[in-house]
């Protein structure tokens, strides 16, 4: 009998839930670390060999208190509400928060020391991201089918998703480590079947190269990853314990570099191989504003680079790699507080995988009428 009583139940639930489209999940926790450690859930439809997840991370310099995960409710919301063909191919979308680094000087949100949310060090942050993209697929098993969006230091991560690496090892104890850092720092997440970066830092000494009279740039990447230390495993007879300044490392040299010599290289995306790294990859789209006042166009050429050095193609056949240089517009944090340009570069994404290109024709056509 009460076997009879649970499958009724069991079937209620579910016919209950079918009608619950969209169901939001808001706040859940995928580690006990600190109050950062928690992610938005929106599911749409049941998972299928039709649909994929799409998984927003945020930017800020890693350190920002006023950027999180809501960086992403704009660009939910249209998904929500559009007709676009590509949107049926959504079974859920989910952003997390990641601990973010020190950030003393913040007019109205400074950190505290014994904030163990705000006191994160590389490899925290691509730590946090691992074990959310993890925990979401634990409970929802879409394994490789999902695209990893992110905006500017979040696709940095998105990028270090791909690049499949143990970010544990390999540094000494002192930098790999920090005083939050009290679960393993290399959880295991499937890598996505594309990714689509917005107004990306894709080689960490190219920015500080094109913003050297700055010091801001310094400071939140020194903030972030300590000092840029030799790597000990490079070939490299180079030791260097300052930020590499070479400019030969920007433009002639290909990326990769042959061997990253330092921290701020190795971490890098251009340093990325993914042939190996990431053999089910399908599409990168390299999407970035000429208005982007703080990220300059010069890393998507970079990325660019890196990515058709590695057999990836602008055109790519049924099946191939392709990477998508997609001119977006809009401020550095104007894309996301918006929204538009972001589905529209998701929507490019979903093109190549489900074929058709639709969803940029469709957005297009979209943002037309209403702008009209
Ligand atoms: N709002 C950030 C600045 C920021 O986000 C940023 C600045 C320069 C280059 C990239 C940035 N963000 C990347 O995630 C801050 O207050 O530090």
């Amino acid at each position: 009998m009460t076997g009879d009583f649970a499958s009724v139940t069991t079937e209620f639930q579910m016919s209950a839930m079918s009608d619950d489209y969209p169901r939001f999940i808001n706040g859940e926790a995928y580690s006990e670390d600190s109050s950062l450690n928690t992610l938005d859930i929106c599911l749409l439809r049941p998972s299928s060999e039709d649909t994929v997840w799409i998984i927003f991370i945020h930017g800020g310099a890693y350190r920002d208190p006023l950027i999180s995960k809501a960086s992403f409710l704009p660009t939910q919301s249209l998904l929500l509400s559009s007709k676009a063909p590509f949107t049926s191919h959504i079974a859920g979308l989910a952003s997390p928060n990641y601990r973010l680094s020190p950030y003393p000087s913040h007019s109205t949100h400074p950190s505290a020391p014994s904030d163990t949310a705000r006191n994160a060090k590389h490899p925290d942050h691509i730590s946090d991201v691992l074990r959310a993209i993890a925990h979401l697929q634990r409970r929802f098993r879409f394994g490789e089918r999902y695209i990893l969006v992110g905006h500017s230091c979040g696709a940095t991560m998105a990028l270090q998703v791909a690049m499949s690496r143990d970010w544990g090892s390999g540094l000494p104890a002192s930098s790999s480590r920090s005083i939050t850092n009290t679960t393993p720092s290399h959880p295991t997440a499937v890598p996505p079947l594309g990714i689509v970066g917005l107004e990306v830092i894709y080689s960490i000494p190219l920015m500080l190269h094109n913003h050297a009279s700055t010091p801001a740039y310094r400071d939140f990447i020194l903030n972030a990853f300590g000092p840029d230390i030799a790597i000990p495993t490079a070939t490299s007879t180079t030791v260097s314990t300052s930020i590499n300044t070479d400019a030969d490392t920007y433009t002639d040299v290909p990326f990769p570099s042959p061997s990253p010599a330092t921290l701020y290289q190795d971490v890098s995306p251009t340093s990325a191989h993914f042939t190996t790294s990431w053999p089910k990859g399908r599409v990168v789209v390299l999407a970035h504003s000429k208005d982007d006042e703080l990220v300059e166009w010069g890393q998507v050429e970079a990325m660019k680079k890196v990515l058709l050095a590695q057999s990836w193609a602008e055109d790519a056949e049924e099946g191939g790699r392709e990477v998508h240089v997609l001119e977006i517009v809009g401020s550095h944090d104007g894309v996301w507080r918006d929204g538009k340009e972001v589905v529209r570069a998701v929507g490019v994404a979903l093109g190549k995988i489900f074929g058709g290109g639709e969803g940029v024709e469709v957005v297009d056509r979209r943002f037309c009428a209403v702008g009209s």
